[in-house]
């Protein structure tokens, strides 16, 4: 028997990386996000799945600013991000500097074809972040060693399978220490016998604690590297969970629905 004083203590929550709230955004008319709320605390694996157009990749490019929000509040590592009444970002200097802290991949990529991926690695990190030309390198190595890259950091990426340049692409993320990583679709525009190795790349991180929200139609994965489903509909959060609640017990119909038809 265990007594109040031996009892353990319950652990105090893990800090926040970023959270998301009444995020809403427009193209024109087009209403896209209509109040997101969601919350990644270090070391969360947020998998965000949802039909074509329901606004995934809008929510995931408004956090890092790539699209600038309608309304809402957006807060990263505790810092809320200063924002004008319409959205825009009070502070141009603020978002470059929590830009850095969040390492994007996205679908397609995006890596400088004419840089060799050694050159992709170390650019930011060279001659943004003033980092020492042989510090970059060496972690740059270390990094594309770890995603199975070590042979190719002189070629250029033109010379490398698609799984291959997502592989790179991830390492540069990685090579700026981000706080948490964004995964936009990582394997979307992969043949199918290259999604097996981007994802292996991507569970190893979620095991050593990487924090990441991932939008991906990979719904086995999500299932299996989650700590948290979050479902979109109609730029609405319609359903979320833990994994197994949220794809083994689905309670909306739209969702039972979704997961019916991608299944
Ligand atoms: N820059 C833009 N200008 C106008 N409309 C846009 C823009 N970006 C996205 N949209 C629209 O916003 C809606 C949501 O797009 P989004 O790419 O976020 O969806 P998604 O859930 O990621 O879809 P998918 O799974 O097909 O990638 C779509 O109707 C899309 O056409």
């Amino acid at each position: 028997m265990t007594t109040a004083a031996t009892d353990p203590q319950p652990a105090p929550p893990r800090p926040e990386a970023i959270r998301i709230e009444g995020l809403q955004k427009s193209f024109g008319t087009l209403n896209v996000l209509k109040g997101i709320t969601l919350t990644a605390r270090e070391g969360d694996v947020v998998a965000v799945i949802g039909g074509s157009g329901s606004g995934k990749s809008t929510m995931l490019r408004c956090i890092n600013f790539l699209e600038t929000p309608s309304s809402g509040r957006i807060t990263i590592g505790g810092e809320p991000v200063a924002m004008r009444a319409d959205g825009s970002p009070a502070d141009r200097r603020q978002i470059e500097r929590l830009r850095q802290s969040l390492g994007m991949v996205f679908q397609q990529f995006n890596l400088w074809s004419h840089k060799t991926i050694l050159e992709n690695l170390i650019e930011v990190p060279v001659h943004v972040l003033r980092v020492p030309k042989a510090q970059a390198v060496a972690r740059a190595e270390r990094l594309l060693a770890r995603v199975g890259l070590a042979e190719k950091a002189g070629t250029y990426p033109a010379f490398l399978s698609g799984g291959q340049q997502q592989r790179a692409a991830i390492a540069r993320a990685l090579c700026m220490e981000p706080r948490a990583m964004l995964f936009d679709e990582p394997t979307s525009a992969l043949d199918p016998e290259l999604v097996g190795e981007v994802l292996a790349v991507i569970r190893d991180l979620a095991a050593e604690g990487r924090t990441m929200i991932l939008v991906t139609h990979e719904m086995k994965f999500a299932r299996e590297v989650a700590s948290h489903v979050v479902y979109l509909h109609n730029g609405r959060v319609e359903e979320e969970g833990p994994p197994e609640a949220v794809f083994g017990a689905p309670r909306s119909d739209r969702l039972k629905q979704f997961l019916k038809s991608v299944g």
